[in-house]
């Protein structure tokens, strides 16, 4: 086989892996570029977004460089369809699309283990290291699917989240696909139609109570590392109030991190900083609001506070520039009810503060430069909360993060409307571009696919033994600096998702200094590589579809 100038092999007609000459495949079945051109010319024949999800699902499940490599050369297009937004289509249909084609080929690419499987666990994982390709499972995403980007619990239907940021750890990240190991653990649901549906494909019975669920997660995560000692465990979309337990649970034990509260933290404040310099005021003078005090609001909130300290503010100057709104107002210590644990560091005490209780009375109480939203309810940035923004601003900084597109607090073009066209803003799901006065306008996509490749990555290949809060920090500061003088210019606040594994190589450099200071690292050859001498070996590890094809 021959390489063309890029490094891709050439070759002019592909030899079917499966069958024997002459019968079973046609004759011209073509080059690589032919192959994957023929995959996009069917992507864009199918109208339906759950369609074109359950064909890619498949061709991924046939051959996963094919699917690699469209996805690896058409980020823009394919992202939203293997991942946020088309994905919470994916998993709200779970029942009807399971298991989806990539489950049949590859016995080991997917693990669902239920309450019931507790005693067991230990076991069941044993018997799966026998059945993986790759001697050693390099990263896992780990959910109970019950809380599902925005649209609440969908019980088992969270598989299809796991699969989807996988999908994209390889895309992104260059992790190899053979390493990686989707997960649910199925305690139970509480949607209701799902308990009353008689296709859901999970336990028909109520969520065990956190405590149980917590002791579960014990045993699982000791069973996990005694059989994948090197494995990294990414806690996905847990509800609030089990996803801070399991995260401090286990956050020193074993290499792990939740990409809600630390992932979306980190692209959060990547973002943040770039608009933070574009609107001209200082850090000490930034009023943020979050509109939301979930796992993500706290996460993000808490993110971007201790930024504040690294940049030279104390703890108390830092958290003043802090307010949380939740759905009972302004979240603060004298309201009148008890605030679960995850609120009170940032909880104020002013006294007018239990007189707060809708976000346009705290919007005209803070005036803030920054304006938050992890609500998971879509469209509460109103008209005239943007108005306000654009009025009390040069340049106010609006973040709608929830997801999918629905649950966005506002659209992109709502925002630049509301602010004449002034706004700093990033959202959570793509948005298109929007014309303003005759301007084009570009939004961010201030989603934590931006981060958890490139992080994820340079702990599997520092073999870290566990995620303190400075590597999430490292990659946040990576990918604000990893923008081109080109994208600074077009004022972006994120780089162009095109480049996404270019800046994840650049994360993952910058998460295994990190981890080389504080001494996670397992890795120890690393240590004595120069800066281009580590790139250059990260670039070589990563996977890359188009050699293998
Ligand atoms: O999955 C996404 O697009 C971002 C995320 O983690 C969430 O919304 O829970
Ligand atoms: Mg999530």
């Amino acid at each position: 086989m021959s390489t063309n100038s890029n490094g891709i092999a050439q070759q002019t007609k592909f030899a079917p892996s499966v069958g024997l000459p002459g019968g079973t495949e046609p004759t011209l079945v073509g080059s690589k570029e032919v192959l994957v051109g023929r995959a996009l010319a069917r992507l864009r024949s199918i109208p339906g977004d759950l369609e074109k999800y359950t064909f890619l699902a498949s061709l991924k499940s046939r051959n996963e460089n094919i699917f690699y490599s469209l996805v690896g050369s058409h980020m823009k297009e394919c992202t939203p369809l293997i991942y946020t937004p088309v994905i919470g289509l994916a998993c709200q249909n779970w029942s009807l699309i399971h298991p989806p084609p990539s489950t049949y080929q590859t016995p080991a690419s997917a693990l669902y283990l239920s309450i019931n499987d507790l005693p067991n666990i230990g076991q069941i994982l044993a018997d799966l290291k026998t059945r993986v390709p790759k001697d050693e499972m390099e990263i896992s995403v780990v959910t109970d699917g019950s809380r599902v980007l925005g649209l609440g619990d969908l019980g088992v239907g969270g598989m299809g989240i796991s699969m989807g940021k996988l999908s994209l750890y390889v895309a992104a990240g260059g992790v190899n696909p053979k390493a990686t190991l989707p997960i649910v653990l199925d305690f139970g649901t509480d949607n209701e139609k799902l308990l009353a549906d008689p296709l859901y494909v999970g336990l028909r019975q109520r969520r065990l109570p956190d405590a149980e669920c917590e002791a579960f997660v014990d045993v699982f995560m000791a069973e996990m590392h005694k059989t994948f000692p090197n494995m990294i465990i990414q806690f996905e979309d847990f509800h609030t109030t089990l996803a801070f337990p399991l995260l401090f649970n286990n956050r020193e034990k074993y290499p792990c991190f939740n990409d809600d509260i630390q992932g979306t933290g980190a692209v959060v404040l990547a973002g943040a900083i770039r608009a933070f310099a574009l609107s001209e005021i200082p850090l000490k003078d930034q009023r943020i609001l979050f509109f939301g005090a979930g796992s993500s609001g706290v996460g993000v909130a808490e993110t971007i506070c201790k930024y504040f300290e690294k940049q030279g503010m104390t703890e108390e100057e830092a958290k003043a520039k802090f307010w949380l709104v939740d759905s009972r107002g302004l979240v603060a210590h004298n309201r009148g009810d008890t605030l679960p644990e995850h609120k009170r560091y940032l909880a104020r005490s002013e006294s007018d503060a239990p007189k707060l209780k809708t976000l346009s009375e705290v919007v005209e109480h803070v005036k803030p430069t920054a304006l938050l939203g992890l609500s998971t309810v879509g469209g509460t940035f109103t008209k005239e909360i943007l108005q306000y923004m654009g009025k009390i601003n040069k340049k106010p900084i609006v973040f709608a993060l929830s997801n999918p597109v629905k649950q966005a607090e506002c659209t992109f073009e709502q925002a630049v409307e509301g602010t004449g066209g002034r706004v700093m803003y990033a959202s959570g799901s793509p948005f298109d571009p929007v014309q303003f006065e005759g301007q084009k306008y570009e939004p961010g996509q201030g989603n934590n696919m931006y981060i958890f490749p490139g992080l994820g990555l340079g702990a599997i290949l520092a073999k870290v033994k566990s995620i303190p809060e400075d590597l999430v920090h490292a990659s946040a500061q990576a990918l604000a600096d990893s923008l081109t003088v080109e994208e600074k210019e077009r004022n972006l606040l994120y780089p162009d998702v095109e480049r996404i594994r270019e800046v994840s190589m650049t994360i993952a450099v910058g998460v295994i200094r990190a981890a080389q200071k504080l001494n996670v690292d397992r890795n120890e050859e690393l240590r004595g590589m120069n800066d281009a001498q580590l790139l250059a070996f990260v670039q070589n590890q990563m996977y890359h579809p188009l050699l293998d094809l």
